[in-house]
Order: structure tokens, then sequence, then C-alpha cells
């Protein structure tokens, strides 16, 4: 399969970057790669037909005054390509992901090795290390746990080894979902049940974690279908969006479902937000935000458990 990459170049327009990103995102373009002076962004030639790419660009770039070059990188560079430009990343001092070609750290608890080729998760991105950072600070021992919009699996991958009983993770898209049977594959795990679909695809089973790093529209579709596969007082973790609008379209779609806002983290513009599932309304006087001290947590979790709420 052979790619488009689109080089470009920013500088005034920096702080347009992330909206042009999803924009971007949208149209089917899954692989993004900072540059010192702006981003690339990479799609299979096969998802446009002769002269659509620019068709499909055209109405978001009019709104903004960057233009971009376009350069066709054949499948048998591709490899080269991402291997020169893809450097281990750390999340805290625990966790360091690295591609199959860097050097092990003993220093790191947890080692994710990542062989991504065209699907999303190398843990660079920021909802990625968000979600990984939630992800540390969870109790995942035992749990069952769906990834939902696996990429690579990287979020599978760590949740298996912060203790998770077993972890399904679904993806659309079928490069995806070969990367998360190899990456399971990689570091030695056995327990992630790698599905190709959307939200069909979701097993009619009881979860006790979801994590769902997609897009905002994609969230609203499916939030029904996480709420009815998410246990009562389970966590459900999402990214993909920003703070405004997108926070608050997300938190009044999951309360229609029980699933009730805790905090989120925020990196850029992007966000990735914690939520609980229960039959009890939270009292919406209550500033949630300020659960970030371990003790408002306990506080939380305590009334959490014997379902009493304020
Ligand atoms: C932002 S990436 C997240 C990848 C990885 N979970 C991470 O955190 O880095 C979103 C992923 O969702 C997948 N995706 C998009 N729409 C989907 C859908 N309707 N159902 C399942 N997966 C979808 C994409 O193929 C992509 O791999």
């Amino acid at each position: 399969m052979d790619y488009y990459e689109l080089v470009f170049t920013l500088q005034a327009e920096e702080y347009q970057k992330d909206l042009v990103i999803a924009a971007l995102a949208d149209l089917g373009f899954d692989t993004f790669e900072e540059t010192d002076n702006g981003f690339k962004a990479y799609i299979p030639i096969a998802t446009f037909n002769n002269g659509e790419m620019d068709t499909a660009l055209a109405p978001f770039l009019n709104d903004f005054s960057f233009g971009y070059e376009v350069n066709l990188i054949p499948q048998t560079n591709w490899n080269k390509e991402w291997e020169s430009n893809f450097s281990p990343m750390t999340v805290g001092d625990k966790v360091r992901v690295r591609a199959t070609f860097h050097e092990p750290d003993p220093a790191f608890e947890h080692e994710i090795i990542i062989d991504p080729k065209m699907a999303f998760g190398t843990g660079h991105h920021e909802t990625t290390t968000m979600m990984m950072a939630h992800l540390l600070k969870a109790d995942l021992t035992d749990k069952t746990v769906l990834d939902m919009g696996a990429g690579t699996a990287i979020l599978a991958i760590l949740a298996a080894k912060l203790g998770a009983k077993e972890i399904t993770a679904i993806d659309n898209d079928p490069v995806c979902y070969d990367s998360s049977i190899e990456n399971s594959r990689l570091n030695d795990i056995d327990n992630i049940i790698s599905i190709c679909g959307s939200k069909e695809a979701i097993p009619d089973k009881q979860f006790d974690v979801i994590l769902a790093n997609i897009n905002r529209n994609i969230l609203v579709d499916q939030m029904q279908r996480y709420a009815k596969v998410l246990k009562h007082g389970g966590e459900i973790y999402f990214s993909g969006f920003y703070e405004s609008p997108d926070l608050d379209i997300i938190k009044s779609e999951a309360a229609k479902y029980k699933m009730h806002y805790i905090a989120h983290k925020k990196m850029k513009d992007w966000v990735a937000a914690k939520f609980v599932k229960t039959n009890y309304n939270l009292n919406p006087q209550v500033d949630f935000k300020d659960l970030t001290t371990r003790q408002n947590q306990a506080n939380f979790d305590f009334k959490l458990k014997f379902q009493i709420f304020f």
C-alpha cells in the first residue's frame, strides 16, 4: 500500500495546528508526525480517487492561511520513514514506550514495545499520553477492560501490564487490527482479544473499565452502547476531543446513560476525562474538579461504593 504524505509548514498559524489535525483525522488521516516547523500527515493513496484529495481538503484549508506539499511514499519506504522519526517516550517514571529497534531500558517498570506501521498509538500524541496517565492511577487488577479505537493496542497492552484480567481491543481499521495482534505478541501478552469492527462488534458482556480515545462525534454516537456494557460502578475514560465545546457535549451525553463526570486532564487543547457509571444522580452543585486530592478521591470512592451521594 502506498501513502500520501502531506507536509504542513506552520509559522504564525501554530495555534491552528490541532484544529487542522482534527479535520484531517475526520477525513481519514490516521498518522501524524510533529516536525520542527509543523507536522506531516499520512493517508493511503487508495482512500481518494484521482484529484479527490484536494477537493476534500479545500473546504477547511480555505479557512486557514497555510499551504501544504504532497509527497508519495511507497510502502517499501514506510518502515524506514517512521523508524527514523520514532523515538522512545516515557509516561511518568514507570512506563517507557519503545520500538523493536530501540535498546530496552531496565530502569522502567513497564516497557511497551510498539511497531505502529500505519496504526495510531505510539504514545507521543497527547491523548494517548493522558489516557496512559489515567491508567497508571486506576486499579486494574483482575479487571475486564474494553479498549475501543485501540489503534496499536498501546492502552490495552498497558492495561494488561497493570494487571487487567482480560482486555477486548476493538478498531474498525484492519491495519490497526493487525497491529494490535502483532503488538500484543511483541509484548508477550496473551489476554488481549483483538476485534476488527465498530460498536456492533462490542461483545454483549459487562466490563469493569472502558477506554475510548476516538473523537467527539464517534464517542457521542457510541455512548449508549458503552453504557450498556459498563458495569455499575465501572470507570470509563474518554479522549480524542477538546475542552471547549466538546467536554460539555460528552458530559451531557454520558449523563443521559448514568455515566457521570469525575475529572479530566488537559494537554495543549486535548482532553482525557474520567467518568463513573452509577444509578444515582450526582449533585450538579458539587464541583468535581476539586476531586484531585487523594483524600477527596477516597471520599468519593467511598460514597460510590456505598451509593451515597451527598
Ligand atoms: C486516536 S486513535 C487512538 C489509538 C489508541 N487507542 C491510542 O490511545 O493511542 C483512534 C482509533 O480509533 C479508531 N476508530 C475510528 N472510528 C472507529 C469506530 N467507529 N469504531 C472503532 N474504532 C474506530 C481509529 O482507527 C483509530 O485507530
